[in-house]
């Protein structure tokens, strides 16, 4: 039986990550990258496909709290038994060689009988590895990788597992330090447990210190920055869309994907809402993962690369693991990096335009690669695409992705016209006006009253709410109002978004999924922008009580089950809620001061996607 996907808490060193369950069982983990193969895959299986547990061994009822340590990634798990209290203390240390897990078992009252099991499968729960013990340390070798256990807890090994009976005292406090290395290199000293989580938690107290933050939910927003950063690859400054593959869209379905790659849409929503929070480095850091992973012809531009510029993310399927809830198949790779997704485009010359307006020192190299994204979108811009859904079904004109041409020839004369950057700016203008002037005439329908998914379509979808956060339209213009409206009536679902009706636009699969958590928030965002502030509130606190214990959101909800759904923690949904508590905030203060560029109001903008 799965464990609902809110049950897991995350804790991650920028480079990889672990979900960690309310039951102390630690169910996913991929080392030593977000990518690589899981050493714990019990979330897409079952305990035998890899997972480290630890936690009391009462049998009667166990109290459960958790929270993370304030402005740090460090996880605290509290168990309240008949015996007494114990909390484990987990994280991972942000690292420059290899990574770790701690495990720091406290005894808070009584003494409290304990249970460890360490089930380590390398290769996504496939490969059982070959387990030796030495003085103080536990061994574990297959193939390219190695784990070592440190603990002053005797363990032993049963049926393929290890595990160890103890107990905590008041006051006692126990570690556990699971090392990863290269099986070909020596194994790492020891480290001290305690120091370590010291260390983690300095850590991101220090990263916390630049956030400029000051608004209303400051718990909300600032636990989805530091997923953000969770999610950010620290060596290249690749940052992925989310730290799972294959949590299912619908329970039981096929719509499972991998989700640890960067994107270049997700990665760039990312930065917009990191720089918001007042991080910069990462945008640096982004730039730089960009221009080596373009590099070479840049016109090339895939929609998505590996953490470190991989450009080939063959999709698989991983038949000995069940899925998660029986969804299968599981997948690694995605096959959406072959697709054309013209909005790519835009969001890249975006980004370039955020990097000047937020005064990034300036890179020549990435102006550069703008004149060549530039020039084959001259022409592509008429081409049609697998749009921002990356339907697997026919390619389409979507409006989203006209909408972004028209970002990239927007900024493109900003760049110009604003930061002395050099380019045929008239030219551009034209081409800008040329594709607006497209736009408002075949993705508009009159009797619709509102724009629609795609040329010629009288479908809606969410992504239409966009348009006027990227500044294509007024926010009050009528059609814009129109298509708020519109999505209102065709997409709301108790509350929340569906994307678009999936038994109405072919997407290549089959029908049904979640409401897709970031469509919520943009239209919280037009409802602050058309002044219905009220409904823009009450729908913002919505999605908030949707958060898990700890603050984490998925990438989908099912109102029916009342259960997240989808890759987890989704960094689209944390943009959203980081953008939408700005725009409230905004909003109240003065409704002018917004982000980016309006091209139809001559104004900034607001905070989007
Ligand atoms: O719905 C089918 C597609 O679903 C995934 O894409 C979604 O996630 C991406 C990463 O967050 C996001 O950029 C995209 O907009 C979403 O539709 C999946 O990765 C695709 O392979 C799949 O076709």
């Amino acid at each position: 039986m799965s464990r609902p996907i809110e049950d897991y808490a995350l804790i991650g060193d920028t480079q990889t990550a672990a979900l960690v369950g309310r039951d102390g069982s630690i169910d996913w983990l991929c080392l030593p990258r977000f990518d690589s193969g899981a050493c714990f895959a019990a979330l897409l299986g079952n305990p035998e496909h890899g997972r480290w547990k630890l936690a009391p061994s009462s049998r009667g009822p166990v109290m459960v709290k958790r929270r993370y340590r304030p402005d740090s990634l460090v996880l605290e798990t509290e168990y309240t038994t008949a015996e007494g209290v114990v909390r484990v203390v987990d994280c991972m240390p942000p690292r420059d060689r290899t990574p770790d897990v701690i495990r720091l078992v406290e005894g808070v009252k009584g003494r409290v009988c304990m249970n460890m099991q360490l089930v380590m499968r390398f290769d996504y729960g496939s490969v059982v590895p070959w387990v030796t013990r030495e003085t103080g340390e536990l061994r574990a070798v297959a193939g390219p990788d190695a784990l070592s256990l440190y603990t002053p807890v005797a363990v032993r090994g049963h049926h393929l597992t290890t595990v160890a009976d103890f107990t905590v005292a008041e006051g006692q406090r126990i570690p556990f330090v699971l090392r990863w290395h290269p099986s070909h290199e020596p194994a790492p000293e020891p480290l001290d447990g305690v120091e370590a989580v010291a260390d983690t938690e300095a850590w991101w107290k220090e990263w916390f210190a630049h956030c400029t933050y000051q608004g209303a939910w400051p718990e909300a927003v600032r636990t989805s920055l530091m997923t953000l950063k969770a999610l950010t690859y620290a060596p290249t400054g690749g940052i992925v869309a989310a730290a799972t593959t294959s949590l299912p869209e619908r329970l039981g379905g096929m719509r499972n994907w991998d989700y640890r790659f960067c994107w270049l849409r997700d990665a760039t929503f990312t930065l917009y809402a990191l720089t918001l929070g007042g991080f910069r480095e990462e945008a640096e850091a982004w730039r730089a993962w960009l221009m080596r992973s373009v590099a070479g012809d840049p016109s090339k531009l895939q929609i998505m690369y590996g953490v470190a510029g991989e450009r080939r993310l063959t999709e698989r399927t991983l038949p000995w693991l069940p899925g998660y809830a029986a969804s299968k198949p599981v997948r690694t790779g995605n096959a959406a990096v072959d697709q054309f997704q013209l909005d790519v485009y835009g969001e890249v010359m975006d980004a370039i335009h955020q990097a000047n307006r937020i005064g990034l020192s300036s890179n020549h190299r990435s102006w550069d690669v703008a004149l060549v994204l530039l020039d084959f979108l001259e022409s592509g811009w008429q081409q049609p695409d697998a749009g921002m859904w990356e339907v697997r079904g026919d390619l389409r004109h979507f409006t989203y992705s006209k909408v972004m041409a028209w970002v990239a020839f927007d900024r493109a004369v900003k760049a110009v016209k604003r930061y002395g950057l050099e380019g045929p700016v008239e030219h551009w203008r034209e081409v800008r006006d040329r594709i607006h002037q497209e736009i408002c005439e075949s993705a508009y329908d009159p009797k619709l009253g509102a724009f629609t998914q795609a040329y010629g379509s009288g479908n809606l979808d969410a992504s239409l709410l966009l348009l006027p956060l990227v500044g294509f339209v007024h926010p009050k213009d009528p059609r814009m109002v129109g298509t708020v409206r519109a999505i209102e009536r065709e997409l709301l679902d108790d509350g929340l978004l569906r994307r678009y009706h999936t038994h109405e636009t072919d997407d290549g699969l089959p029908p049904g999924e979640g409401r897709f958590l970031a469509c919520s928030f943009w239209l919280a965002d037009n409802y602050v922008l058309q002044g219905r502030r009220d409904e823009a509130e009450a729908l913002f606190e919505r999605l908030l009580s949707l958060r898990n214990d700890v603050g984490l959101l998925a990438e989908e909800y099912d109102p029916l089950s009342k259960r997240q759904l989808g890759n987890y923690p989704q960094a689209f949904s944390h943009v959203g809620l980081i953008n939408t508590a700005f725009n409230l905030e905004r909003y109240h203060i003065s409704p002018a001061i917004h982000r980016r560029e309006n091209h139809v109001a001559e104004q900034e903008a607001p905070a989007s996607p």
